[in-house]
């Protein structure tokens, strides 16, 4: 099947881009993983579709796949990139709108400056809802002025990590450490990612703090790996920080890919601005690949 997309980056997460305004591909999970294979396709960490949504007050459908093929609920660079094809494309002329994923709705407009600010919706402590099994653990106590909150000693390879966990529709389970270049993100990374505790996963954040308005982050990424940045990894870092009383309300996140702007306190929606860039654009046949077809299809990561 030959097909066009678009190929975007935000702040180095990278996407292929599909306008199915006008009708689905019909793509299954192998081909999404043919697509984002660095080798096999066109390369990339999530797979983006812009489909039109039938309900009122909402403008589009954004459907997100992650480089292993797996749907997933949320995305935060490549919000900001669905926001820039949108527009170029002129799929909308308004300046902001509003867009349903299977983790709620987020609200993109791009700025005067040609950054795109996101209100990614407000983050989501629930356990229950992230997923996190929390069974036998005792959580450790942080209370401080901005009231308690608690993080958990998930036992990973036999050592207790700290995390903070916590949902922007899609989960994530944050750390925080002294110097991110030296942290064990592709080590302990995966092993947190498939860890029991997160029965649909999880992306683990390594966060390093340099002051309180400015933070150093690497993500290894649910079904993706280490990724140069993860927006909705850098929302969740900074909620966290924010309510471990280490951060103020506005803060700069600086991944390997670029710097994110995140905004919140407590009650409020969530707001990230960052970059989003069209790199090319192509045509591609996408085989008739299938999981019974392919199953070695090895997700084959530089
Ligand atoms: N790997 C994530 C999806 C993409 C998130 C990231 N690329 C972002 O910018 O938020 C997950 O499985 O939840």
């Amino acid at each position: 099947m030959r097909i066009r997309f678009t190929k975007m980056q935000g702040a180095g997460n990278d996407f292929v881009v599909l306008d199915e305004t006008q009708g689905q591909l019909g793509l299954n999970t192998a081909q999404y993983r043919w697509l984002a294979d660095r080798h096999f396709g066109v390369g990339a960490d999530q797979i983006l579709s812009v489909r039109p949504s039938p309900a009122p007050g909402i403008d589009f459908e954004y459907v997100i796949h992650n480089a292993d093929g797996a749907e997933v609920e949320q995305c935060g660079n490549g919000a900001r990139c669905f926001a820039r094809f949108v527009h170029d494309r002129g799929l909308s002329e308004k300046p902001s709108i509003r867009v349903q994923t299977l983790g709620g709705v987020i609200e993109p407009r791009i700025t005067l400056d040609g950054r795109v600010t996101v209100d990614m919706g407000a983050p989501i402590f629930d356990l229950v809802r992230v997923p996190f099994d929390a069974e036998g653990l005792t959580p450790l106590d942080q209370g401080n002025a901005h009231g308690a909150w608690q993080t958990w000693p998930v036992s990973v390879d036999g050592v207790p990590v700290n995390l903070a966990v916590l949902s922007m529709g899609n989960p994530h389970a944050v750390q925080i450490v002294a110097d991110v270049d030296a942290a064990p993100v592709r080590e302990q990374g995966p092993r947190i990612e498939q860890h029991a505790r997160f029965p649909r996963r999880v992306n683990a954040g390594f966060m390093q703090v340099v002051a309180r308005d400015r933070v150093k982050l690497r993500v290894w990424e649910r079904g993706a790996g280490e990724t140069l940045a993860c927006g909705t990894g850098a929302c969740a870092a900074v909620v966290a920080g924010i309510r471990l009383g280490l951060l103020e309300a506005r803060v700069d996140v600086h991944t390997r890919g670029g710097v994110l702007t995140i905004e919140w306190s407590e009650g409020r929606p969530v707001l990230m601005t960052g970059p989003a860039t069209t790199v090319f654009h192509g045509e591609i046949d996408v085989p008739e690949v299938s999981d019974a077809s392919h199953p070695d299809l090895v997700h084959s990561r530089a």
